[in-house]
């Protein structure tokens, strides 16, 4: 279980001037949960997720995973990047096989259980392949592959398909979907997409900005499995939840010109 307890943090930029990104954020994920964050713009998911991976900091609150707080990244947690961020000159097989490496497993088995996931995520006759040598879909798979070889009890997913186009996306999302439902780690995913937050999560943790924090918690009360043409009959709670959504954001939205402007929009 993830909890979360008055998380702030500040960014100064290059000018000096600082930027609140989150203020006195709380959320609890639970054990083997699918959470899916959703928000607007700048609202601070991006530095909310990398503060539970460890990359990023804090000013002041606590993150902790069953109890333990995190102290910088740790082989519990793994982090799936919207760019990819594989390593350029590396094979499809060394990239998955990288964490793993870092863990000091030896290379035999490092590759096999590469090579199994690399099958698993689709890319059988790929593994000699270079990221630069495979489509953006192609990428992300070996993205997902990687994290998912070290066996993480908490998968952070920052907008893992944004860069991908719409069949390739829908593709992606059954997969995950396929493999968590599997494995079940605990999943925080971030998302610009109030269908993909409603067709992923258990539940949708919405984000406002300013102050930039976790607004409200929404329980999807869907069917699973959803992997596999098993996803939820995109009428009814689906139509439903995302109207929801989208009224929600459109507020936090208007809020956030009235702040700026001083009128209401
Ligand atoms: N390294 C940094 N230096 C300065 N400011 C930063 C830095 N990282 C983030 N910020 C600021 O913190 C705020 C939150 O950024 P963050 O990337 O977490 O938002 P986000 O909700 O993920 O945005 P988006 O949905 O556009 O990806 C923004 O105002 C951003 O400009």
């Amino acid at each position: 279980m993830i909890e979360i307890h008055g998380l702030s943090k500040t960014f100064t930029d290059r000018r000096g001037d600082t930027v609140t990104a989150l203020d006195d954020a709380r959320l609890d994920v639970a054990e083997n949960e699918f959470l899916t964050l959703l928000g607007p713009s700048g609202c601070g998911k991006t530095t909310l997720l990398k503060c539970i991976a460890g990359l990023v900091p804090y000013d002041s609150g606590t993150i902790e995973i069953d109890g333990r707080p995190i102290q910088g990244p740790g082989p519990d947690r793994a982090m799936v990047f919207q760019n990819f961020a594989l390593l350029p000159w590396a094979s499809v097989v060394d990239n998955v096989a990288f964490g793993l490496r870092l863990r000091g497993v030896a290379r035999a088995e490092r590759e096999e259980r590469a090579r199994e996931l690399v099958a698993t995520m689709g890319l059988a006759g790929f593994e000699k392949k270079l990221p630069g040598e495979l489509s953006g879909g192609m990428q992300q798979r070996v993205g997902i592959a990687r994290a998912l070889a070290v066996q993480p009890q908490v998968l952070l997913m920052d907008e893992p398909f944004g860069a991908v186009d719409e069949q390739t996306r829908r593709l992606l999302q059954e997969e995950l979907l396929a493999l968590w439902e599997e494995q079940r780690p605990t999943v925080v995913f971030v998302t610009h997409s109030m269908e993909e937050a409603v067709l992923l999560g258990d539940r949708v943790a919405l984000m406002s900005a300013r102050p930039g924090r976790v607004a409200e918690l929404v329980p999807v009360d869907l069917p699973r499995p959803r992997a596999r043409g098993g996803g939820p009959d995109r009428s009814g709670v689906y139509a439903e939840l995302t109207a929801y959504l989208w009224d929600r954001l459109r507020e936090m939205h208007e809020e956030h010109r009235t702040v700026r402007t001083g009128a209401p929009a």
